[in-house]
């Protein structure tokens, strides 16, 4: 923005037809913008001319200068000084030591030890807490450069393209399509499959990231980064169909058909959802009723039953469909592959509490032929299919989970430095300072814990990791869903009627408390979640020799 302007200058523009008004050095034109203000154009017309910084901060965040920025901003204050040349290549080893206490004694490591144990450079606001603490330049053994990277790649996509406008997509409970092709083009969703990157299906690469350096926590920080967001319905939109619809087809579907639908998954141009639940079984998977039954020649299942709370499926192509193919029980379920294109499908959005952006959706399936080639894994046998990727969602709901409380963590300290009551700023009050302090505690915790099974799926082969970490995994859910409530709720106790309300400074926390059920009983609700992680712990260690 070149125009450039003395505080006098501004000053003369200070009448409702011919209003100006200085955020941080930089003049806005609101002449015709009154009569749009969501907060009234009486109280534009008030601080016409002058310097309105500290009454704009009040009432607003970053998000709304962000969005109307280009359209309002007509120069800076010619104070100002110009934009600062882009800061040098970072050195290594150039980063920002705490100093030590006198009086402490440090023990002096090797020069190795020393290398090794380097922590990356400090990243994002560092307030306390709101992010991970490996971006805090706390060491971590768990994250590298091409981390790094890819979380600032992800970051600024998200802070330049979506926090803008993620408000309105939920309220209009849809967002671009070209958001999710971006996905696909930027590489995200062929990275996103719970396995190595998947270099011979596509030639689409992550920017930041080599194929053959790809693991699950570059997974991880593609799905944290999203959700800052602080939008479910957002975050479901690009990758709670795909991201456990996708896996069971990549993994244990057949070649062929993995081939034949694999570059227009990737890219983005076509979408998958994961079928399961039915209006009648839903953590209750043995108990599945939707049928498919082999044609007589053989060639292919006939499909019907319905299917209810299915994320993305109205968007979809592609569902990978959880079928009864046998008997009774988890011995007679299968997985297909079933294509809209065949026929006989239908789907219609369903209203919700929550996610709305997310299009959750209720499917009746009527005769639809499915190939045999469609099936993924073997008949009868798609309990095991299922399970594995049991594993997979509820990582996600878990990564998911913690940032939404982190969100709800950041707004409230952000919040709690700029609003006074009783003479005192939020932060000021004691009783606030230990509801953030239970809000970090649980959610540091959760998160260490999230590390560390992440790290432990990285080892261990798919089957070793689905028999072994399913009871802490489930157990880890539950978790990081109770710390996103309380969270939630506490966050929306510190914003008082702003959380109350749809929309401006409390938009996050009001949604993201709406939020909440979406994630506490999808993927396995708590109950079931916690009584599964002491069983099957108990079966895992019986194997492993326990002795009581
Ligand atoms: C570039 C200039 C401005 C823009 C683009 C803008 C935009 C908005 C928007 C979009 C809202 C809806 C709430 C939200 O989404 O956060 C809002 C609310 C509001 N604005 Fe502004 N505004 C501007 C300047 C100002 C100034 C200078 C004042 C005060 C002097 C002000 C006072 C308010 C108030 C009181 C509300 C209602 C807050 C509430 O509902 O709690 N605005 N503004």
């Amino acid at each position: 923005m070149s125009q450039r302007y003395s505080t006098a200058d501004v000053a003369s523009h200070n009448k409702p037809d011919n209003l100006y008004i200085i955020i941080d050095e930089d003049v806005y034109d609101l002449t015709t913008f009154g009569d749009d203000h969501p907060g009234g154009k009486k109280i534009l017309q008030r601080v016409a001319g002058k310097d309105a910084s500290k009454q704009f901060w009040k009432y607003h965040n970053e998000g709304i200068l962000k969005k109307y920025k280009s359209r309002l901003q007509v120069g800076s204050l010619d104070t100002k000084a110009a934009s600062p040349p882009p800061p040098p290549a970072k050195k290594e080893n150039d980063t920002v030591k705490p100093e030590v206490d006198p009086g402490v004694v440090a023990p002096m490591p090797t020069a190795a030890a020393q290398e090794e144990a380097e922590a990356l450079d400090p990243y994002g606001d560092l307030i306390p807490f709101a992010d991970p603490s490996w971006y805090q330049s706390y060491h971590s053994p768990y994250f590298d450069q091409t981390h790094a990277a890819l979380r600032d790649e992800v970051r600024q996509w998200v802070e330049e393209e979506i926090m803008p406008n993620v408000t309105e997509w939920e309220e209009a409970k849809k967002v671009p399509d070209r958001i999710y092709e971006q996905m696909g083009e930027r590489g995200y969703l062929a990275g996103l499959l719970g396995m190595h990157y998947p270099k011979h299906l596509t030639d689409i690469r992550v920017k930041s990231v080599p194929p053959e350096k790809w693991d699950l926590f570059h997974e991880m920080i593609i799905t944290d980064e999203i959700s800052r967001s602080g939008s479910g319905g957002f975050v479901w939109n690009l990758i709670g169909g795909y991201g456990i619809g996708g896996p069971p087809l990549f993994k244990f579907g057949k070649k062929e058909l993995i081939k034949r639908i694999a570059p227009d998954l990737l890219s983005g141009k076509k979408r998958i959802c994961l079928a399961i639940t039915e209006p009648d079984a839903g953590s209750d998977v043995a108990n599945l009723t939707c049928e498919a039954k082999l044609s007589e020649d053989g060639k292919h299942y006939i499909v019907n039953g319905e299917k209810k709370w299915i994320t993305n499926g109205i968007w979809c192509e592609y569902f990978t469909v959880a079928v009864r193919t046998g008997g009774e029980g988890m011995n007679g379920v299968s997985v297909l592959l079933v294509e809209r294109s065949a026929g006989g499908v239908s789907t219609r959005r369903m209203d919700c509490q929550g996610v709305w952006s997310s299009g959750t959706t209720y499917i009746t399936f009527e005769d639809v032929k499915v190939p045999v080639e469609n099936l993924i894994g073997k008949e009868n046998q798609g309990f095991k299919v299922i399970m594995t990727n049991f594993n997979h969602e509820r990582i996600g709901i878990v990564i998911q989970s913690l940032r939404f409380a982190r969100v709800c963590y950041e707004e409230s300290m952000k919040y709690a430095h700029k609003r006074k009551t009783f003479g005192k700023r939020l932060i000021d009050h004691p009783v606030i300072r230990l509801k953030l302090a239970h809000m970090a505690r649980q959610i540091e915790s959760s998160y260490n814990w999230l590390e560390n099974l992440i790290y432990q799926c990285e080892k261990m082969g798919e089957m070793e990791a689905m028999l072994k970490l399913g009871g802490a995994i489930a157990s880890l859910k539950a978790q990081s869903t109770t710390t996103f409530e309380f969270c939630a709720r506490e966050a929306s106790q510190i914003f008082g009627g702003l959380s109350y309300s749809r929309g401006g400074q409390g938009a996050k926390v009001e949604r993201l408390y709406r939020d909440v059920r979406a994630y506490a009983i999808p993927g396995g609700s708590e109950e079931i979640m916690l009584d599964l992680s002491i069983r099957q712990s108990l079966r895992v260690h019986k194997a492993l020799g326990m002795k009581l």
